[in-house]
């Protein structure tokens, strides 16, 4: 019986070392390199899945944290799973809730068992461990489930990170052991080990003997400059198996999209598309345009010349910038559907980029273009 998510290689840019693949997962193949839309609460903030799909979006994710603490997830079970629920019906990654507990929630207390903690919404007390973080994932149905991890505070000790690093690993056992539909969901260990070299070694070695999979990079885009980044990326994803996937999680802007998979990184995610978007920051082919900005009140030239997406085609900067000055809603949605259009497409032009084996010329063009010209 093959496992219910496994990576198929396709090729790998002779130039770059970057690979073009293809995840496949019970609700479909996703093309790698690929972003993931985030939809924390079941859904992609003022898209809806007809909209994700006309953009070709292929995989979104979810959150274990946010959806345990509303509407529960045994709702969601009741319901017949996230897919149903939210009306999607191509893949869905959901994370573990490890992270946000750390990062959203307060009066949290780690032991070797859990995090007990209370629901940053009411107060509650409420208790997370890789038991639980498993049963929340089989009632959602993710096709993807993360492991229960820390992702350790940036900077922190090495004694910090390495503890932290090897209770994780615990977990991620014990999220193994208790997984209870492996067929058909697959479960995935993140990396952590801060910035560590020796500490990540220690995290990919023996999260890679459990063979998983697939494998996620936690812990980087936590403030560290994109060059630490990059450079701990150098030395953590060789580590992988290159016949599963590589998962760099929380990464998501234009450049390090294209660094990272320059270094073998097959999967992303992101909330800065729709976070941004949602104040009027858009990402244009000319680089980052704030579309409140008082100098767009009389454009009526389209968002992004370069762009053929549904915001593009029908609207001009001026429209865009009246409906978020005026706080209206449709503009939010405008603004979010060009800014997820504009990395999907971007990683479907790293694809082919991939495949014609000129990702490093493709970096340069872009970079220059995009007007990252310090990277
Ligand atoms: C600050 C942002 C969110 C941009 O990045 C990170 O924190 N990056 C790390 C990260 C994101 N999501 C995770 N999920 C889990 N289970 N573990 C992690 O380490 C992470």
């Amino acid at each position: 019986m093959t496992a219910a998510v496994y990576y198929e290689h396709i090729k790998t840019c002779k130039q770059s070392g970057a690979r073009l693949g293809r995840v496949h997962t019970p609700h479909g193949v996703i093309e790698t390199p690929t972003f993931m839309p985030v939809g924390t609460q079941a859904t992609v903030k003022t898209m809806s899945p007809e909209e994700l799909k006309a953009m070709n979006a292929q995989i979104i994710l979810s959150n274990t944290y946010h959806l345990f603490l509303r509407p529960g997830h045994d709702i969601v079970r009741e319901a017949g799973g996230l897919h149903k629920f939210m009306n999607w019906d191509r893949p869905i990654l959901t994370d573990s809730g490890g992270f946000q507990v750390f990062s959203l929630s307060e009066m949290r207390k780690i032991t070797e068992e859990g995090v007990h903690f209370r629901s940053h919404l009411n107060g509650d007390k409420l208790y997370l461990s890789p038991e639980v973080a498993m049963e929340i994932q089989n009632s959602l149905g993710s096709d993807i489930m993360m492991a229960f991890d820390e992702c350790p505070p940036y900077p922190a000790e090495y004694d910090y990170v390495k503890k932290s690093l090897e209770r994780t690993t615990r977990w991620a056992e014990r999220c193994l052991n208790s997984h209870a539909r492996p067929h058909d969901q697959g479960l995935f260990a993140i990396v952590q080990g801060g910035m560590y070299e020796d500490l990540r070694k220690q995290s990919a070695r023996d999260l890679t003997s459990m063979d998983f999979p697939g494998y996620a990079i936690g812990g980087l885009s936590v403030g560290e400059s994109k060059q630490l980044m990059y450079e701990v990326l150098d030395y953590t994803v060789p580590l992988l198996p290159d016949n599963k996937p590589r998962y760099l999680m929380g990464v998501g802007s234009p450049d390090a999209l294209i660094e990272g998979s320059i270094r073998g990184v097959d999967m992303f995610d992101c909330v800065l598309p729709t976070r941004i978007a949602r104040n009027g920051t858009t990402m244009t082919s000319q680089g980052r345009l704030v579309v409140r900005n008082a100098q767009y009140a009389r454009d009526f030239g389209p968002l992004d010349p370069a762009c053929d997406c549904y915001t593009c085609r029908n609207y001009s900067r001026a429209y865009l910038r009246h409906l978020i000055k005026a706080d209206e809603t449709f503009g939010l949605r405008l603004t979010t559907y060009h800014n997820l259009h504009f990395l999907i497409n971007l990683m479907k032009q790293v694809r082919q980029s991939i495949m014609e084996d000129r990702l490093l010329d493709f970096r340069d063009e872009f970079f220059e273009q995009y007007g990252l010209h310090d990277n």
